[in-house]
Parts: structure tokens; sequence; C-alpha cells
């Protein structure tokens, strides 16, 4: 499946909250799935001046490290000749947590009428899991008017971590690539061990601190699923 797809488009939205913990985390599985990744902003219709500064200095976290960014508004249209031309002539698909307008988008973008949204919110109940695991619907390949398809299937929009080694999601922060290998220790966790190249280059505003310390949450997180795993309790 991967080898079709040009982009993965990581939506996300002021609401339901703007968690730069989730970005990272579709940003770490779209670096070790080697496929490019495009930050959208979605719901801008929603900021006022303050808000929009404070959002913009979000995003540049993300400008500054070389990914783009499309801030957009699908119910105000704004912003959807950005998104159009960075869907032209590739293969997309759409992720992102729920309620951030990933359907309000692709129907805004594929021209569908209300009778076809009907039919792919149908086709999007019958899923249920909502991991991909056990999803038996099947995707389906939408073409843009403008240019461009997606590849549109419930159990792609929403995709965990879990089967990663700490080293990958190391390797999925890329602007720590440039630094590890000038830990002092070749096991070095990145935390407090002396000599941790990546956290002098955060002390130094070199490493952006947000994506530092999600970077540790992702591996804590990652590592009670692990232990969850490893000494089941009941039915889980
Ligand atoms: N204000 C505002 N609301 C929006 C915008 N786009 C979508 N919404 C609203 O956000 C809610 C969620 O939109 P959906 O398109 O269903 O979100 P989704 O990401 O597909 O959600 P899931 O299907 O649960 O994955 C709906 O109430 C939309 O009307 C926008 O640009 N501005
Ligand atoms: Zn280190």
């Amino acid at each position: 499946m991967a080898a079709n797809i040009d982009q993965i488009i990581v939506v996300s939205a002021i609401l339901p909250e703007l968690s730069l913990n989730i970005i990272d985390r579709y940003l770490v599985a779209s670096e070790t799935l080697d496929i490019e990744p495009l930050l959208v902003l979605n719901k801008t219709d929603l900021l006022d001046d303050k808000a929009r500064a404070f959002v913009d200095k979000q995003m540049d976290i993300y400008r500054n490290i070389g990914y783009r960014v499309v801030m957009v508004s699908s119910r105000a249209k704004n912003g959807m000749d950005d998104l159009k031309a960075a869907l032209t002539d590739r293969i997309s698909i759409f992720a992102g947590q729920s309620g951030v307008g990933k359907s309000s988008l692709l129907n805004a973008l594929l021209g569908f009428d209300k009778e076809e949204q009907v039919a792919i919110l149908t086709n999007e109940v019958s899923d249920g899991s909502g991991l991909g695991q056990h999803t038996t619907t099947a995707s389906r390949l939408y073409h843009f008017p403008d240019g461009g398809d997606v590849i549109d299937s419930p159990g792609v929009r929403e995709f965990g971590l879990w089967h990663l080694e700490p080293e990958q999601i190391t390797r999925g922060f890329v602007e720590f690539r440039a630094f590890l290998g000038d830990c002092k220790f070749r096991d070095c966790k990145h935390g407090s061990d002396p000599g941790c190249a990546i956290r002098e280059a955060v002390e130094q505003g070199k490493i952006n601190r947000s994506r530092f310390d999600n970077y540790h949450r992702i591996l804590e997180s990652m590592a009670q699923v692990k232990t969850r795993k490893n000494f089941p309790d009941g039915e889980s």
C-alpha cells in the first residue's frame, strides 16, 4: 500500500484541540514509512488575530525543520487553492484526529454532493475498529477535479506507532539526526544522560523543546503499551 502513496496529509485544527504531540506522532509515522507529510491546519475561520499569531508560531516549529504547512478553512473556503496545488499530480492519504475536518476537506475538494457524502459516511460506520487492523472496508481512490488523487480508507486515517522500535522513533524526529552520532554514550537515551548531544542542542535552542518533550512522551506511552502487552490483565 505504502508504495503508491506520495504524501500523507496530516490534518489538525484548533478545535477539538491543537495537539503538537499528535502532530509529532503522525510525523514519526510518515518518516518511518518514508512518505512525505504535509501539515494542514484546518478551521482557520475560528482564529482571531491573536489566536492566528499563536498558531502560526506553533507551525513555525515545523516550517523551521523543513515541513510544508498549509492553513485552511474548509468551511470559509480559505487557503483551499494552496491545498489543491499541493495535491495536484500526487496520490495522498488524509490522516488526523477525529473531528479535525478530514471528511469536510475531502468533500469540499472532491466536490461531492450530499448523496455521495451519505454513501461515504455509511461506509465509515461499517468499519468500527478505527485502528485499521481488522478493517474489511476497501480503500477507495478518488480523483480530485483539479488534479491529484486521494486514497481513502477509514483504517488508514488514524494509525498508531505501537509497532515501532525506540530507535525508529528517534530517527522519526528529523532534526535530531544531525546530532545523533555526537552523544557521549552509544546507548544514550537522550534524557538526562551525560554528554547527550540532543539535549545540548535543545539547551542551545537548536532543537525545539516541545519536539524534545513530545519525543520522550511518545517513548513513554509506547513503553506503557508494551508493558500492558507483556502482562495482560484479564481480557485486554
Ligand atoms: N469552524 C469550522 N468547522 C469545521 C471546519 N471543517 C470542519 N468543521 C466541523 O468540524 C466537525 C468535524 O468535521 P469532520 O469533517 O467530520 O471531521 P473528521 O476529521 O472527518 O472526523 P472523523 O470522521 O471523526 O475522523 C464538523 O462539525 C464540521 O462541520 C472548518 O473549516 N471550520
Ligand atoms: Zn543523547
